[in-house]
């Protein structure tokens, strides 16, 4: 990886070291996603985003097991992080939930291990199960995804908390640049993970009318200054400010493309420039769940 004297991995409140790019896995199909994982691993990538409901954790663990067979890479070296799905949340299901992750990944631990979503019934029970897999030292640390500012500080202030959520994984981008829920995360020492930072452009519910980042004009005029793509500019904003960034693809040329950042810096014209298209646009805006009690989106942040 080309790295020149900057910053690669970010610091969690366990004092683990989180790399700030990781491969996206969903949607990455059949046949497709264990050879992008070989490829990204073979050109840098320590930090692998998967979930159980992405549905081919067991194509990703193969892929991983023979980079470590081939002595590619060491697992101490990697950052693997899975995702607990809706439906499980309730203790009894959490353990099993993520020893079935780990046997697909073919792995004795994860990195990290978050709540998919805030959406079901008991997330304070079904975090305390969480904590235990800690304490059993099936998973590193645990965090969240898709929390609000409420949501976040209801765990907080959880009597008897053990193990803090070390990080918040959130749709972030231009159109949604979460600077309220970054700074906010900040002060309680949580991390933030950015996905969809290219505004995801193969999400199935995409509509014609949405705007496209890959293609605005003033990414693509900031690109053009520094000769890097669209896609690497959309990367850096989130790397310059301490936010770790997720994207996926299948393919070669785009997934080494992806993790080429640490060779420029965006001036802070460029970066308010990018912070100044913010319009509070959800490429996820999770509508299956809108009607839940504990859906996220209908706060300031
Ligand atoms: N916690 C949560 O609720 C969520 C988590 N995530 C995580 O975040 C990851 C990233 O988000 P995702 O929704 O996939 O969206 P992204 O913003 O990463 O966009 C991925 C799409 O962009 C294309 N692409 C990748 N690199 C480039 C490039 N350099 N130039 C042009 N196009 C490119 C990919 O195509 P191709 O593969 O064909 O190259 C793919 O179609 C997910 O894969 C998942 O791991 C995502 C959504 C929700
Ligand atoms: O990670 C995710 C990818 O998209 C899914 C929708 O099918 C979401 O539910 C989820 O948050």
């Amino acid at each position: 990886m080309n790295i020149v004297g900057m910053m690669t991995t970010v610091t969690l409140s366990t004092g683990a070291k989180m790399p700030v790019v990781g491969l996206g896995t969903w949607r990455g199909g059949q046949g497709k996603v264990g050879e992008a994982v070989k490829l990204a691993i073979s050109n840098g990538y320590r930090h692998i985003d998967c979930a159980y409901v992405y549905e081919n954790e067991e194509e990703i663990g193969a892929a991983i097991q023979a980079m470590i067979d081939q002595g590619v890479v060491k697992r101490e070296e990697l950052f693997i992080v899975s995702k607990l799905w809706s439906t499980f949340h309730v203790p009894s299901l959490v353990k099993s939930a993520c020893e079935k992750t780990l046997s697909d990944l073919k792995l004795d631990y994860l990195d990290l291990y978050l709540m998919h979503f805030p959406t079901a019934m008991r997330c304070g029970i079904c975090l305390k199960a969480m904590e235990k897999l800690v304490d059993d030292g099936a998973v590193k640390a645990i965090g969240v995804s898709n929390f609000n500012k409420e949501q976040i500080e209801a765990i907080l202030n959880k009597p008897g908390l053990k193990h803090k959520p070390v990080t918040n994984q959130i749709e972030c981008h231009p159109y949604l640049n979460q600077e309220k829920m970054i700074n906010y995360c900040k002060s309680k020492g949580i991390l933030v993970t950015a996905f969809a930072p290219l505004g995801s452009p193969e999400r199935p519910w995409a509509s014609p009318d949405d705007p496209t980042l890959l293609e605005e004009p003033i990414i693509k005029e900031i690109a053009a200054k520094y000769k890097k793509s669209s896609a690497q500019i959309l990367m850096k904003f989130h790397t310059q400010r301490s936010v770790v960034v997720l994207a996926k693809s299948v393919t070669p040329s785009r997934i080494k493309e992806n993790i080429q950042l640490f060779d420029f810096e965006l001036s802070e014209e460029d970066m308010e420039k990018l912070r100044s298209m913010n319009k509070n646009w959800r490429g996820f805006p999770a509508e299956w769940v809108a009607k839940h009690k504990h859906y996220p989106f209908n706060t300031e942040y």
